[in-house]
């Protein structure tokens, strides 16, 4: 239930995230209009004077568009961009990062500006080859485009003349040249369009592999802390990142081309007409440049409050038992609804932002189409340039305005894309505290004893705690030790520095004699075979569980490793080993052995067991503590086992109390249980209370192996004693 409802908020996400871009797809200054018109359609026209061609939507085959058309681009651009910014970005912030916390916490900087978008740049490298035949083509499309102003101004000036050719040409051929023109054209913003497409994924594939690849290398606290975080990095930052490097660089790319040659024809026709134009240019720019610089810190604000929206959902979802059974549902929502409205809030901000600044843009482009029309429509009177050539510039003054908008958008885009793409490259940069590959290969021939030696230790993000105080223990190679201590005495600590999931902060932990920060992590889990308290299945089958991570076990070494660990059931389930297990398909025992068969099967000389029965029945209990006797009494594996309860912990040759930080006390479990006063007496006294009733009212099954009996036994020595 849990896991489903996450995977939804997830696709949630990424659906919303997935949309196609409006703005962004790169097409003709033509094709971008029709677009635009037809999803602007519900949205106010910010100006009365085009309202009526932007909130009409414009059919298909309307692609060539009258002088008014042509200046509804920019006018249509703008809000159609202010739209695509709004519900884009909060589209796609609804669906990001959980930033910060890790790396703001941790005080490690993330890229920002410059090295970004380098970093961005070098991205696009590999593809460069693919990029260059895009720019090539895209062009050959822009030029194509751009002949349209000029063209219609011509034919204006061809049919109100009379004149017998059209560009020098008979009007049928001239008109099958320009058609042959337009047909390529479009082919090559198609072409353009693919090739850009499949880079932008390539790029999003590669970076989405190396950034995994990266979190895998981490130490395990660091994916434990932020895996939501990473989440999104992974799925939604990485696709911004690729649309930035390539839907946006061409767009931005196209922009230019279109803004150079208009501005250039526009001079070709009328130098001073285009002065007056070009003064719309600097401070709708300059606008631009602050819009964007707002818009990214105001960006990752949001996906951060995103970030927190969807921390609460995911643990409350996947805690939905608990939710129901205390009938918090109404708190639940009233708090999941607080961190919806932060995210709403800061979206509303960013609506606000980005209305006003198309608003504002497109008065001004409009103010200045109109002192053009004015003063081209003087120059027309007075015979300085044609009705054709007016129209010509026009259309031009239009595409260079939806060039600048366009770049405009590129620049918003690309620093969006700068936001997330610093978030990946943290993440691809980061180096782990405990980095994999480094150190000396552990032999598998080598074995000794296991030292503690005033190890002194904290956790990272606990660090006004200090967990462990100066702890010195030695385990011998083939015994088997159980860590006493009441509850957050660091019994999970020791077993998790033993992984080296962490590394003390002072003193060592040595294996034969070294310290086991000198052998390669991997080399030294290797040796390692642990069973957490909560055993966590994989989708997939019984033998792949039993098999993660051991890729050469054969069939034979699983069952051989589920006979040890008293897996007994799998035999009996419908397909045996090949039976699929689903999350809830079998007992927390059953699970549990499954994990223990899974330690088992790596043939490990260290077996960790975290309170491995504390969350079974006596029943599930006693089949688990037997594979663990079974265990023990091989003499082969030093079993460190982390237990509270009498019947886990006697089954262990030794027994190690800890208490603030330290060893207080260690021996025989018969000789400390019989020691008067004994630390581990005034410990086990209370939990005996909570065990006497189990362990002779549910009259356990006879358990496997000799053990079993002895436990018994330890138990009424304790009991008689205490
Ligand atoms: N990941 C963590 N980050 C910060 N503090 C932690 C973390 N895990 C444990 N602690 C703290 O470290 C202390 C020791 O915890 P630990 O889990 O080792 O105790 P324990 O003896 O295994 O407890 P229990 O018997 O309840 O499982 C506790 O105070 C706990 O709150």
């Amino acid at each position: 239930m849990s896991s489903k409802n996450t995977g939804a908020l997830r696709s949630l996400s990424t659906q919303r995230v997935n949309r196609p871009p409006v703005y962004i797809a790169s097409k003709g200054p033509i094709s971008l209009y029709i677009r635009r018109k037809s999803t602007t359609s519900s949205s106010p026209s910010p100006s009365t004077s085009y309202s009526a061609s932007a909130s009409t939507p414009a059919p298909p085959s309307d692609s060539l568009t009258t002088p008014t058309g042509s200046s509804a681009v920019t006018q249509t651009d703008s809000a159609e961009t202010s739209k695509r910014s709004i519900f884009s970005r909060i589209s796609a912030n609804l669906s990001l990062k959980p930033v910060g916390e890790t790396h703001t916490k941790e005080g490690e900087e993330e890229n920002h500006g410059s090295s970004s978008v380098k970093k961005l740049l070098e991205l696009a490298k590999p593809e460069s080859r693919s990029l260059g035949i895009a720019v090539g083509l895209l062009l050959i499309s822009s030029s194509v485009s751009m002949l349209v102003p000029l063209t219609i101004g011509k034919l204006i000036d061809f049919f109100s003349s009379n004149q017998a050719q059209f560009l020098g040409l008979s009007f049928p051929v001239a008109a099958g040249l320009l058609a042959v023109t337009f047909c390529i054209g479009a082919t090559a913003n198609a072409a353009r369009a693919i090739i850009m497409r499949t880079c932008g994924q390539r790029i999003i594939a590669r970076v989405r592999n190396q950034a995994y690849l990266s979190t895998l290398r981490q130490e395990p606290e660091f994916a434990d802390r932020s895996a939501g975080d990473i989440v999104s990095r992974l799925s939604v930052d990485t696709n911004i990142l690729g649309d930035s490097v390539t839907s946006n660089l061409s767009d931005g790319l196209r922009a230019l081309i279109s803004a150079t040659v208009g501005v250039a024809a526009m001079f070709w026709i009328s130098a001073k007409l285009t002065l007056v134009m070009l003064c719309v240019v600097p401070p709708v720019s300059l606008g631009a440049v602050f819009y964007g610089r707002y818009l990214r810190k105001l960006s990752n604000l949001t996906q951060e409050a995103v970030g927190e929206m969807s921390k609460t959902a995911e643990e409350k979802l996947n805690a939905f038992k608990t939710v129901a059974a205390y009938n918090s549902q109404p708190l639940e929502a009233t708090l999941f609804s607080k961190k919806v409205d932060q995210v709403f809030q800061l979206a509303k901000k960013e609506a606000y932002m980005t209305g006003i600044f198309w608003g504002a843009s497109g008065l001004t482009g409009n103010l200045a189409m109109l002192c053009l029309l004015g003063y081209g429509g003087h120059l027309v009177s007075i015979h300085e340039i044609t009705v054709g050539d007016l129209t010509s510039l026009l259309m031009y003054s239009a595409y260079v305005g939806g060039s600048v908008s366009g770049m405009t958008g590129f620049f918003t885009g690309l620093m969006r894309g700068v936001g997330a793409g610093s978030r990946v490259f943290w993440l691809l940069d980061r180096t782990s505290h405990i980095p994999l590959n480094k150190g000396i290969k552990l032999d598998h021939s080598r074995n000794g004893p296991i030292c503690f030696e005033n190890v002194r230790f904290r956790y990272p993000s606990r660090k006004e705690v200090e967990v462990l105080k100066g702890m010195s223990m030695t385990i011998e190679p083939g015994t088997s030790v159980a860590l006493v201590g009441s509850s957050g005495s660091g019994k999970t600590s020791v077993q998790q520095l033993l992984s080296r999931f962490y590394d003390p902060d002072e003193g060592k932990v040595t294996f034969d004699g070294t310290d086991i920060r000198e052998f390669a992590p991997e080399s030294w889990r290797d040796r390692i075979g642990v069973v957490f308290q909560d055993p966590i299945l994989f989708a997939g089958t019984v033998h792949e569980n039993i098999a993660y991570g051991s890729s050469n076990a054969t069939r034979e070494d699983v069952e051989e490793a589920a006979k040890s660990a008293n897996c007994d059931f799998i035999w009996d389930l419908p397909q045996g080993f090949d039976t699929l297990i689903g999350k809830a398909s079998l007992s927390g025992g059953q699970r549990q052995r499954i994990s223990i068969a899974r330690a088992l099967v790596r043939n490990p000389s260290i077996l960790l067991l975290d309170e491995a029965t504390s969350a079974l029945d006596s029943k599930s209990e006693n089949a688990v503590n037997a594979a663990i006797d079974d265990i023990i009494r091989q003499k082969n594996i030093t079993v460190i086992l982390a237990a509270h309860r009498l019947s886990s912990i006697a089954r262990a040759g030794r027994v190690v109390v800890l208490e603030n930080g330290v060893v207080s006390e260690s021996g025989r479990y018969d000789v400390l249980s019989r020691k008067e006063g004994s630390r581990f007496r005034t410990l086990m006294a209370a939990q005996l209370l909570v065990e006497k009733s189990s362990v002779h009212n549910d009259q356990p099954e006879p358990e496997k192996g000799v053990e079993g009996e002895n436990v018994q036994e330890k138990e009424s020595q304790v009991s008689s004693q205490t």
